[in-house]
Formats: C-alpha cells, sequence, structure tokens
C-alpha cells in the first residue's frame, strides 16, 4: 500500500516530477481525470496524461537487475569471441522476472527496451560512414554495411540469446513474447521501444520454430496420458467433455496431430484435428458426437475426405509464427502418404463474431429505421406474421437468445436471410482489407477457398451463439494454395465458390449494396 506521504509527494509535485528523486515517473499515456491504484502503483491522470509511478525501491531493484545481466553488446571486433555471460546472468534475469507482479512488468519491459536496446548515437555515426564508403571499393562498402548491422542488435538481444541456452529458456522467451503481445494489445503501453522488443522477440522465435526444427507427432490414445490432458485442455475450438471424447478424437477414422519442439519438450504448440470422411462434413455433431466403436478397423473405401475440424495454438507468445499453417500443409503430406487415393482436403470452420455482427446491424435497423438492408419486403412480412411482433425488434430478441430455433417456421423463413448475411459476413465485411473474421483470414492466408456455407452445421447452443448455427468449410485445392495464398495477401482478393458469391450477390440485391 503506499504511504500518504508518496502520494502528497506525486500530487504536489506533478509538474516538476522528473526532477524529482523521490518517485520514478515511468510511462505518459493519454486518458481521463481519475486515479488508480495497483500495487506499488500510482497512476495519476494529469493535464490529460496518465503518470505511473511505482515507489523507488521497486524500481531500483530493476535498473540493478538490468545493468548486472544484459551485458554491453560486444565490440565489432570481438563480437564472436567475446565470452558468453556466467549462465547464473540469465538465470537471475528469469528468476527476477517471474517475480514481478504482473503489473509491474511492463514497467521493466520498458527499461529492458528503452535503456538497454540499440545504441542510437553509434548507428548514426556508421550509417554516415556507410554514406561515406559509396564513393569507396564494394569491399569497403560491405564493411561498412555490417559494421552498421550489427550496431542495429539490440544490447539486450545477446542476453535473450544466452537465456535461450539455458534449461527452459525458450518457454521463457514464448511467455514474456505473450507478455508483450498483451502489453502492446491492451494499450498498457504504447512505447515504441516495446514494440520493437516484440519484433525482436518474434524474429527469434520464427527462427527457432521454423518448420525444419518442429517434430510432427501422431497423438493416439496410447500416446502418453499427460499430452493427451494437454490436448484436451488446450483445446479452443470444441471443448473435450471428458476422457471418452478425447477418446473417440484419437480413435478410428480421426486422427490428431501435434507439433513439438525440442527446447520445449512434452509440449504441444498447436494441435489439429482430423475426421476422415467419405465426403467433406457439412455439420459437427456427426464428427464430434458421432464416431466408429474404437475397436473398429478403418476401411480405406470409406476414406475420401480429411476434414479439419478443430485447430488450436497453445502458445500465445507463439503467434504470429504460423505454426497453424505449416501444421495443417505437414499433416495434408502425412495423410497422402497413408491413404495415396485422398485428394479432398478441408476444414469444418466456426464462424465467431457472426451473431454479435448481425445484432449490431439490427440495432442500427432500429436507430436509423429499416433501410431493407436485411429483409426484403415479404420476408419482412413473414417474420412480423410467424412471431406476432415487429420484425427487427422480433429478430433482435430470438436471435439474442437462440430462441428462434424452436420455431421450425421461422427457421425456414430465416435461413436465406441469415444464410446470405453471413456469406457477405465472411466475404464482404473486411478489417484492414483482409477478411475481418479472424479464422477466414487464417484460412485465406493459407491459400484455402472459402468452399461451402452450411446451414444448421453446428446446433449446439455455442454454435448458434457464435454464428446462428452456421459453419463453412474451408477448401485446401493444393494446386491452388500457393497462388491464393499469394493474391490474398498481395491484392486481398478472396477465393470463393460460386455458392459463396451467389449468396454474396443475393445480400448487395437484397441490401442495395
Ligand atoms: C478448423 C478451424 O478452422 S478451427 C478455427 C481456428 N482456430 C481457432 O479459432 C482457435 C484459436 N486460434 C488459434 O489457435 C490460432 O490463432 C490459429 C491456430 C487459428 C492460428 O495460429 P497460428 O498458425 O500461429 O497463426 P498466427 O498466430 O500467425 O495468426 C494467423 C492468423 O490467424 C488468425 N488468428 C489469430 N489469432 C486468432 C484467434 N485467437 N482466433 C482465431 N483466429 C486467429 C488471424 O487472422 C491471424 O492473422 P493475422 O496475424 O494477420 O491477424
Amino acid at each position: 500500500m503506499l504511504s500518504l506521504g508518496f502520494v502528497r509527494t506525486v500530487f504536489y509535485n506533478a509538474r516538476n516530477l522528473r526532477k524529482r528523486a523521490s518517485v520514478t515517473c515511468i510511462n505518459n499515456f493519454r486518458g481521463w481525470e481519475c486515479l488508480q491504484q495497483a500495487p506499488n502503483y500510482l497512476y495519476v491522470y494529469f493535464r490529460k496524461q496518465r503518470l505511473c509511478f511505482s515507489s523507488t525501491s521497486c524500481v531500483k531493484n530493476m535498473e540493478e537487475i538490468l545493468t548486472r545481466n544484459v551485458d554491453s553488446l560486444p565490440t565489432y571486433e570481438m563480437r564472436d569471441k567475446s565470452p558468453p555471460p556466467p549462465e547464473s546472468s540469465s538465470l537471475e534475469f528469469i528468476q527476477f522476472y517471474r517475480s514481478l507482479d504482473k503489473s509491474q512488468r511492463p514497467e521493466f519491459l520498458f527499461k529492458l527496451s528503452s535503456d538497454f536496446g540499440v545504441d542510437h548515437k553509434s548507428v548514426a555515426e556508421l550509417a554516415a560512414n556507410v554514406m561515406d564508403s559509396q564513393k569507396r571499393d564494394i569491399s569497403t562498402v560491405l564493411q561498412a554495411e555490417d559494421r552498421l548491422r550489427y550496431c542495429l542488435t539490440p544490447r539486450y538481444k545477446v542476453l535473450l540469446n544466452h537465456i535461450s541456452r539455458v534449461e527452459g529458456g525458450v518457454k521463457f522467451l514464448v511467455d514474456l513474447k505473450a507478455d508483450v503481445i498483451e502489453i502492446l494489445a491492451s494499450k498498457t503501453s504504447d512505447s515504441p521501444h516495446i514494440r520493437d522488443l516484440n519484433g525482436t522477440l518474434k524474429c527469434m522465435l520464427s527462427e527457432w520454430f521454423s518448420v525444419g526444427l518442429l517434430s510432427l507427432e501422431r497423438v493416439t490414445w496410447k500416446s502418453p496420458c499427460e499430452l493427451l490432458q494437454k490436448i484436451s485442455q488446450y483445446e479452443a475450438v470444441h471443448p473435450v467433455r471428458n476422457w471418452t471424447d478425447i477418446k473417440r478424437r484419437v480413435g478410428p477414422y480421426r486422427r490428431c496431430y501435434v507439433f513439438t519442439h525440442g527446447a520445449m519438450p512434452g509440449e504441444p504448440l498447436v494441435v489439429l484435428h482430423v475426421a476422415l470422411k467419405e465426403e467433406i462434413s457439412d455439420n459437427i455433431q456427426t464428427i464430434v458426437r458421432g464416431f466408429s466403436p474404437l475397436d473398429a478397423v478403418e476401411d480405406i473405401n470409406k476414406v475420401n475426405a480429411a476434414v479439419f475440424y478443430s485447430i488450436s495454438s497453445t502458445q500465445p507468445g507463439l503467434q504470429g509464427v504460423e505454426l497453424g499453417n505449416y501444421l495443417i500443409k505437414r499433416v495434408v503430406r502425412e495423410l497422402q502418404g497413408e491413404f495415396p487415393h485422398l485428394n479432398q482436403f478441408s476444414s469444418l470452420s466456426p464462424i465467431p463474431g457472426f451473431t454479435n455482427w448481425l445484432l449490431g446491424l439490427l440495432n442500427e435497423q432500429r436507430k436509423e429505421g429499416p433501410s431493407n438492408r436485411i429483409l426484403s419486403d415479404m420476408e419482412f412480412r413473414d417474420i412480423e406474421e410467424i412471431t406476432g411482433g415487429r420484425a427487427y425488434e422480433t429478430m433482435r430478441k430470438l436471435l439474442s437468445t437462440n430462441e428462434w430455433v424452436s420455431s421450425g417456421r421461422l427457421v425456414k423463413a430465416l435461413e436465406p436471410v441469415l444464410m446470405r448475411l453471413c456469406a457477405w459476413y465472411l466475404y464482404g465485411e473486411k478489417h484492414r482489407g483482409y477478411a475481418l473474421n479472424p479464422v477466414a483470414n487464417f484460412h485465406l492466408q493459407n491459400g484455402a477457398t472459402m468452399w461451402r456455407l452450411n446451414w444448421q452445421a453446428d446446433t449446439s447452443p455455442r454454435g448458434l451463439s457464435a454464428s446462428c448455427g452456421m459453419m463453412v468449410n474451408y477448401r485446401y485445392f493444393l494446386q491452388d494454395t500457393s497462388a491464393n495464398s499469394g493474391r490474398y495477401l498481395k491484392t486481398k482478393e478472396i477465393e470463393a465458390s460460386d455458392q459463396i458469391r451467389n449468396l454474396v450477390l443475393q445480400f448487395q440485391k437484397a441490401s442495395k449494396l
């Protein structure tokens, strides 16, 4: 708890705060007039600026730890010859960081990244040397460029490299990256130094977790119990209810694959669940509820399609390393080896966010009055006649409670409406020009085709609440994925089937978009 004296010091000295030894201003934020207090921290909003303070002892500790453990960047001449710091430095850094309260970590990472990063003065001098060297011979130019390249190495990167070599060090860095992602996503800090730290960590982790260094493992009922337990815990798409559930998901006509890494033994990094079917599934209940006897022998003639029905990354710190994409491509090759005739590969994917997006649209209708962006005149009348209420009001209420599925007439009346709205949500709604829906964006980045929208594909409460029960197949036409991915990433063009395009056209006609 901070003493009243500390609070008084802060308030009455806010103006010349930086000169005061008694408190340390950590970060400036834009914010409203209010006072927040976290353990060891005081957030003061001063002239629309939020100043975050911590008691000096904590800050002193951080500075001592950083000064003692973050070695200076070796000179260019000694870059390959300088002895590594003692392992104790890495262990002390890891231990100190883990001892920090979550609310203290932004400050620590801010200090690490801003005070122990790149020596900007030297960079400027060496950049001038590179410019001067342009008139000289090529070896002089290359030498000057190499010196500059080396000088752009943040000082803390030397420590991070050494940490990666101690036991558990890579896992520590993956978790550190997760903290940095969270700090940036939650806007706890908008420091450019922390963004730079994020980029440095992403480069390091992308190298260490490149597909050549990952091991593909098929999970079966004979796999270690701990691994099966982790698979169940990490399942982020269709929650595993019990051991019987997970036994079915690794049983006949099912495959479960994970990527693992030698530096994080026993830790599945990303998990892919596959159903082997006669044709591409349009319903998830037939996969997670339907199953063969556990001792059934697989009939190869019944395996014509591989349906990816769940893919989950387990390490938030590896976000952006694209493990899911690598795993799907690797599993396709694995299945082609096991079933040479197999040529249909598709996901059966959830559509998180559609229902909420639609409810937002209905709210707009309520405020701006029906501009018929949603219902045709006939649909409007049908819904009012079936429900006995005002169409948009009733739709909003019934969709937010999932009650609409209990009326067969309403389900029939809403099918064309919801199917075309959902097709538009997936194909037309964008975020920075890419698909708004993150799952769509993931598969489209991988080069999949938005292939089929499925009505009543997930009738669980979860499926109804997320996307009014609809699911979508992203089809992997192997010969097209590379070109599709390149086009999507470069021109943001979505590869879609005729079914999807026709539904989008129907939406555009109905909404006069
Ligand atoms: C069969 C299926 O389609 S299941 C549905 C997909 N799985 C899920 O939604 C579970 C939660 N999500 C995850 O586990 C991961 O985000 C994955 C597996 C989808 C992707 O992880 P990675 O392969 O590591 O990819 P990466 O982190 O680089 O993200 C790639 C894209 O995935 C999408 N994505 C990222 N985070 C999420 C998330 N939490 N949920 C869904 N999609 C996400 C984004 O579109 C992202 O693109 P962006 O980085 O340009 O925003």
